[in-house]
């Protein structure tokens, strides 16, 4: 664990005077719908306090008076419902450094297929992606979309893992809704990170176990017996700035792992020391707002030790 977040520690950006402003990051949100407002909030929250400069959200015109109104730090496109949407977030995509897709995307149709057009516009200009929540349900109905793509990470949990598998590996559906041993999830988050042509597979639960179909890294750090909804939100946000700047940095920092497996890990990390630290102070009443306060103390704490 130590090493692996020393690995972490070494693509962190320092502060200088020498920087401008958007220079340490800047990540697109791609999500929020009628009924999913919060789960955006979450990931571009968290990736601008894990720190990135600039947090945008690309969401449905109906979803981003919501979203503004959370934060005044999050700059919001209503266009994910527009016709033009491809188009209107592809105007973006030079600008950005990571595209985090899925939290609150919701699973209509015509989003998705919209979708489909960002990704595909995403990877033509080698932008990395992190796929989160109804961002895999698009990629388990069209594997193609991401198949061999190495600069996307999955952060599938539970359920989201078992219906991936079924579509990419074909593994038996009697063996998804039970409880895999720690082996047997290694061996699981492998096959399928191989199956989709290496892209990096992190699934989440007791402990996060992330692949890039070579090497198998586990994070186990203390987090807590709450599962309020949103902390998956956090990870993914997270990661957008995290697999950024792994990128940058390259494997001459990353050391053995490569730099996405680095990144997640440290997504993986920093989510669940949120969780301890939030669960310190709120116990049972800890929500995911009460974590996101936590990133900046946490990060120091793992990073910046
Ligand atoms: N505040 C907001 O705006 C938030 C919005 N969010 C957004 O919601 C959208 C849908 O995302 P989702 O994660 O609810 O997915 P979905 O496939 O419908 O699964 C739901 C069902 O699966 C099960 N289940 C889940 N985990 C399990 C586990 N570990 N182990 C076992 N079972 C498990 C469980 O079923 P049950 O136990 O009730 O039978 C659960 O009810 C997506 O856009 C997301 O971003 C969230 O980010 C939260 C905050
Ligand atoms: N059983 C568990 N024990 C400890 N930590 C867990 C457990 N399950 C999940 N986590 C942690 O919670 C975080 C979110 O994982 P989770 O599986 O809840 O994602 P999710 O279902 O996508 O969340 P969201 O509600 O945001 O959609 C991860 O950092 C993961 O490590
Ligand atoms: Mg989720």
């Amino acid at each position: 664990m130590e090493n692996t977040l020393q690995l972490v520690r070494n693509v962190v950006p320092s502060l200088t005077t020498k920087k401008h402003k958007g220079q340490d990051g800047r990540i697109g949100v791609v999500g929020g719908c009628r009924e999913y407002t919060g789960a955006p909030y979450f990931a571009a929250i968290s990736a601008l306090k894990v720190g990135a400069d600039l947090s945008h959200v690309f969401c449905t015109q109906e979803a981003a008076p919501v979203i503004k109104s959370y934060s005044p730090e999050l700059i919001v496109h209503p266009v994910l419902d527009s016709p033009d949407a491809v188009r209107d977030v592809e105007q973006w995509l030079p600008r950005l450094h990571a595209l985090v897709v899925g939290p609150g995307l919701g699973r209509d149709d015509a989003l998705l297929e919209n979708v489909k057009g960002i990704l595909e516009a995403s990877k033509a200009r080698g932008v990395p992606v992190v796929i989160d929540a109804d961002g895999l349900w698009l990629i388990a109905q069209q594997p193609a979309l991401i198949q061999g793509y190495r600069k996307a990470v999955l952060t599938p949990n539970h359920v989201e893992f078992g219906r991936l598998s079924e579509a990419v590996v074909s593994q038996p559906a009697t063996q998804l809704g039970a409880p895999l041993d720690g082996g047997d999830r290694h061996g699981a988050v492998l096959r399928l990170s191989q199956a989709l042509g290496n892209v990096t597979v992190v699934q989440k639960g007791e402990q996060d176990v992330i692949s890039d179909g070579e090497q198998v890294l586990v994070c186990s750090q203390e987090g807590s017996g709450r599962r309020c909804g949103g902390q998956g939100d956090l990870l993914s946000g997270s990661l957008g700035v995290l697999a950024h700047w792994a990128l940058r940095a390259g494997p001459g920092k990353t050391g053995g792992p490569s730099p996405l497996l680095v990144a997640a890990f440290g997504a993986c990390a920093l989510t669940r020391q949120c969780s301890q630290q939030a669960f310190q102070k709120h116990g049972r009443a800890t929500t995911t707002s009460d974590m996101v306060t936590e990133v900046g103390p946490a990060f120091r704490r793992l990073f910046e030790a």
